[in-house]
């Protein structure tokens, strides 16, 4: 039946759900019940907590190990949850804004017993909403039903774990001409995910051949950096030397991706750098937040440069492990254009770590 949500539309309202503080369930069977740490409330907490013992605070491995906790599940931790936990104990457990003023978060007690799978899809959930990755859980028996009584989004495991691993479809909606100040014939195409996040765009600037590598830019969207000319990066100098350049040329594209802060989204990379404030740097910061290095889906890029008819590239980038990305995903990557500017007193360590730590080149 076409008028009912597909496995896509349900994640899609579970992410939503849960940026809003709304619980889902995973499974059918014995379920779990799951709540965003970072929308949660007390009277939320306290409906969990009566559900019975085994509520649990979710955590990354990545979170774990900085708490010098043991993630027996390996990528995640399940923190099992005091009776008397408190909103700003699950938040000072899950947020590290304040491990250095109040480093004692424990002891913590890591269940190790029982299958973790469903907790793991929730973590992957949060991840994918740009939250905090920590989420409250409680096993509930007979999830369906659970789920009808509460109104609540569920979700089937089975169908939701192939799909939170694939790659996203996406709709060229409209494209039209934006005479730039760099290129006066650039057109601005927006592209639609079929799965509701974020879109992305591409600016085209002449008529490239699509048969010919095209001097080609994957830009990931930097709010402070693009819009706001933060000297914390160099994201807003590249950005405009990369349509410079292609305005020079007369042709090019650059694709604008909605992947702030490299797919962690902009509230976790303000919490980034309010710990990079504390003397942690830009992968620290990351790492003590659950996050990965880079959380960014190449896959995205070059599907959109395939969308456009684009399948070789003479990319405008310092980073190898793009170009090692786009050649996995099928576009040749004729050249490598580097792309060195904005460098500055506030951003010589950010770019010294870049280069050491995720093998940016100089
Ligand atoms: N998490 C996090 N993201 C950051 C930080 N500074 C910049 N970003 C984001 O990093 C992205 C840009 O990625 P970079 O690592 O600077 O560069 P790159 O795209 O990997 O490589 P180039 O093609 O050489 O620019 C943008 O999405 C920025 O919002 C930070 O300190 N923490
Ligand atoms: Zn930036």
């Amino acid at each position: 039946m076409t008028l009912s949500p597909d496995i896509t539309d349900l994640l899609a309202r579970a992410r939503a759900d849960l940026r809003m503080g709304v619980p889902v369930v995973l499974g059918s069977d014995h379920g779990l019940l799951v709540l965003s740490v970072e929308s949660l409330g007390p009277q939320r907490l306290a409906d969990v907590i009566a559900l019975g013992p085994d509520v649990d605070l979710v955590l990354t491995g990545r979170r774990a190990t900085t708490l010098k906790a043991p993630a027996y599940d390996g990528d995640i931790a399940r923190v099992a949850l005091p009776k008397d936990a408190t909103l700003e104990w699950v938040q000072a457990v899950a947020d590290p804004a304040d491990d250095l003023s109040h480093p004692m978060k424990g002891p913590l007690r890591i269940r190790r017993d029982g299958d973790a799978q469903l907790h793991r899809l929730a973590v992957t959930l949060a991840k994918s909403a740009r939250l905090l990755p920590a989420v409250v859980t409680a096993p509930v028996e007979d999830a369906a039903e659970f789920a009808s009584d509460h109104a609540l989004t569920r979700i089937d495991p089975d169908t939701a774990a192939p799909r939170l691993g694939a790659s996203v479809l996406f709709e060229e909606v409209v494209a039209a001409r934006v005479p730039l100040r760099a290129a006066q014939n650039a057109r601005l195409h927006v592209f639609r995910p079929e799965d509701g996040s974020e879109e992305h765009y591409a600016i085209e600037i002449g008529h490239p051949d699509r048969v010919k590598p095209v001097l080609a830019r994957l830009h990931s969207a930097c709010f402070t950096g693009d819009l706001l000319g933060s000297l914390k990066c160099d994201c807003g100098p590249q950005l405009n030397a990369a349509l410079e350049a292609m305005g020079e040329a007369g042709e090019g594209v650059l694709l604008y991706l909605n992947q702030e802060g490299r797919g962690i989204g902009l509230a976790n990379k303000m919490r980034a750098y309010a710990l990079q404030d504390q003397g942690f740097d830009t992968v620290e910061a990351n790492h003590r937040l659950g996050f990965e290095d880079d959380e960014r889906d190449f896959r995205i890029g070059a599907e959109l440069l395939r969308k456009l008819g684009f399948g070789s590239v003479r990319l405008m980038t310092n980073n190898p492990a793009k170009i090692a990305m786009m050649e996995k995903q099928g576009i040749t990557v004729a050249e490598r254009v580097p792309l060195k500017v904005g460098e500055n007193p506030h951003n010589t360590d950010y770019l010294a770590t870049k280069a050491r730590k995720s093998g940016h080149l100089l």
